[in-house]
């Protein structure tokens, strides 16, 4: 029964909160409208929400920001093997959103992807919320390397009124690399990604965003003194030689 209430108490977060299309029916199922795979459930499947994980400690979260092609998901994917965080990509989770059958976000976040524009946070933040519930539930791993956000101000706000309090925002990565070296390593990687922004048009409009936008995100996290700037323009090796050092650091 408890999984029943506390997926409820989810449901009616996100119904009051984020989408109130997504509640469909007198048994509050969620409709899997903007739930990425492993987070789409019913009530009757257990997650954990941050109400009940509270008494073990609230979450703790990273978040990994630098320009397009700076390395941020391949050092996470380091961080993971050595430190044991759990990964997730806003960018991936927004591409899984994306591709999966039915969803009505799909055709949205496809014009943002490819026009180099962020999706609107109320998206990005139930997708890494309902994220992060599901793998505190099925694995008990509460440390997250949060990669790609927040990206602008809206992202900014959203997390900060429906998910700041509820995590310990442990400090911010950030991957420093030119705008020739980021672009070519996304050419290079868009030979063989399949992604519809790898290619020098949107990454124009990408780091148009990144200028415009990011930039003074990360500058907002560098006067809370949170930012551990990284200079990301070495080999990967080489870099996580750095982001091993910083990660020794944490309790
Ligand atoms: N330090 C590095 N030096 C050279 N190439 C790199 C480095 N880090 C990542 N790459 C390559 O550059 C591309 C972009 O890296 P990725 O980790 O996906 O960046 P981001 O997540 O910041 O977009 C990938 O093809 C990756 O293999
Ligand atoms: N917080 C985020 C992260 C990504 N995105 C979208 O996803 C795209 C790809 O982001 P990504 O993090 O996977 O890739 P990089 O641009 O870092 O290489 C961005 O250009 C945005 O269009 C977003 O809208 N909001």
């Amino acid at each position: 029964m408890t999984s029943v209430v506390v997926a409820r108490s989810t449901l009616h977060h996100l119904n009051r909160c984020w989408f109130p299309a997504l509640i469909t029916s007198a048994k509050q199922s969620i409709r899997p409208c903007v739930l990425p795979q492993y987070a789409r459930s019913s009530c009757s499947v257990r997650v954990r929400s941050f109400a009940a994980h509270r008494a073990m400690g609230k979450p703790k979260v990273v978040f990994v920001l630098g320009p397009p092609g700076s390395g941020k998901g391949t050092q996470c994917e380091k961080i993971v093997q050595e430190f044991g965080y759990t990964h997730l990509s806003a960018g991936d989770l927004l591409r899984e959103e994306r591709n999966r059958e039915g969803s009505e976000y799909g055709a949205l976040i496809e014009d943002n992807i490819k026009n180099g524009r962020i999706v609107p946070v109320e998206i990005t933040c139930a997708l890494l919320e309902n994220a992060m519930n599901k793998t505190i539930q099925a694995t008990g791993n509460d440390r997250f390397l949060i990669d790609g956000f927040p990206r602008n101000e809206d992202n900014l706000q959203g997390w900060t009124n429906k998910m700041a309090d509820k995590v310990e925002q442990q400090f911010v990565l950030f991957f420093e690399c030119s705008e020739q070296q980021c672009t070519e390593r996304c050419l290079k990687r868009g030979e063989s990604s399949g992604r519809s922004d790898d290619n020098a048009e949107s990454l124009k409009k990408r780091f148009n965003t990144y200028i415009n936008d990011t930039v003074a995100i990360i500058k907002h996290y560098e006067e809370l003194q949170l930012v551990k700037k990284i200079d990301a323009s070495a080999g990967p090796d080489a870099v996580f030689e750095h982001v091993k050092a910083i990660f020794g650091e944490q309790k």
